[in-house]
């Protein structure tokens, strides 16, 4: 069985309490995530996705309850120092990455955060050269102004400034949110690899072409509440589920759905795959 990497227990969170503004965006949370899990949070404008991320990764402490990583505890009490200790293993690839370019060149950006770590030049290097590699970029990028680069160009390198801390947790807030379709294939690409090298991957998306055959869970959420915690094939089978968390059934399950099969194939590929495996059964769909 898998280890549990992520736990969160009991957790709420309210935006600043005891004002006229207070807003429960979080109500009693409790949820799993496994050590190489690939998990898609899923829901509604304002249902709390951003708010359940940020104390995931620290950014936030939750107002009651707690969340272990690797052993470490957040709760109200987490000190600054502590809570800084708890992000290590977490590498945050906020909304719109990009506009947070910051430097001269694509080298001093991505030098950045590892220059943080106090890591040495030679491990800087090699990480700096290591999550290029996953993002799919060329070394020459690196002395290039991050401003002259494509916005695919630009969110890879954003993501690589991520990667190039060696995070074991990899959390994303819509991630294809502004990409050309060929941008999300590539985007895709880096997190099939990276999730398949064990990068526990955490995203948040309402694009159905992100939900591929490699995603273990899908937790939506509503009103600051889980509303679903299990696999895709589950999710979609779910039209009530669908239905409140706004999403459609991806192409590929609407077809299988009408055409009478009985798996719920994620991607037009499985979709052909099953088909073709249904005809040289020599027959029909489900028999
Ligand atoms: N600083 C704040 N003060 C008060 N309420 C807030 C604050 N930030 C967020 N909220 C409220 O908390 C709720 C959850 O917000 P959150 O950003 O987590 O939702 P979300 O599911 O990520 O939404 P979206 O898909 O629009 O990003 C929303 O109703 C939002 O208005």
């Amino acid at each position: 069985m898998a280890k549990t990497k992520i736990e969160l227990k009991n957790v709420s969170f309210t935006y600043q309490p005891g004002t006229p503004m207070e807003y429960q965006a979080l109500d009693n949370i409790n949820l799993k995530i496994d050590d190489g899990a690939f998990t898609v949070l899923v829901g509604q404008t304002g249902s709390g996705k951003s708010t359940l991320v940020n104390l995931i990764d620290a950014l936030t402490q939750p107002t009651s309850g707690q969340i272990i990583v690797n052993n470490h505890l957040l709760n109200s009490q987490t000190s600054k120092k502590e809570q800084e200790i708890f992000r290590r293993n977490i590498g945050y690839v906020f909304q719109f990455p990009e506009r947070q370019l910051f430097a001269q060149t694509v080298r001093e950006d991505l030098e950045f955060g590892p220059r943080n770590l106090r890591w040495s030049q030679s491990k800087i290097d090699d990480a700096v050269m290591k999550a290029l590699e996953t993002v799919q970029l060329d070394s020459k990028i690196l002395n290039s102004s991050p401003f002259s680069l494509s916005g695919g160009q630009k969110r890879r390198v954003a993501i690589a400034g991520v990667l190039a801390m060696n995070p074991e947790v990899l959390v994303l807030d819509e991630p294809a949110v502004g990409l050309d379709s060929l941008s999300i294939k590539q985007l895709l690409n880096i997190l099939t690899d990276l999730n398949q090298r064990g990068v526990t991957i955490i995203m948040i998306t309402h694009y159905l072409e992100m939900i591929t055959s490699l995603v273990t869970q899908i937790v939506a959420l509503h009103n600051g509440k889980i509303t679903f915690d299990g696999s895709p094939q589950e999710f979609f089978k779910s039209q009530t589920m669908l239905k409140k968390s706004k999403l459609l059934a991806p192409k590929s399950v609407q077809i299988s759905r009408e055409i009478g099969l009985s798996s719920l194939p994620l991607s037009i590929d499985d979709l052909s795959m099953e088909i073709i495996k249904q005809l040289k059964n020599g027959g029909r769909a489900n028999e």
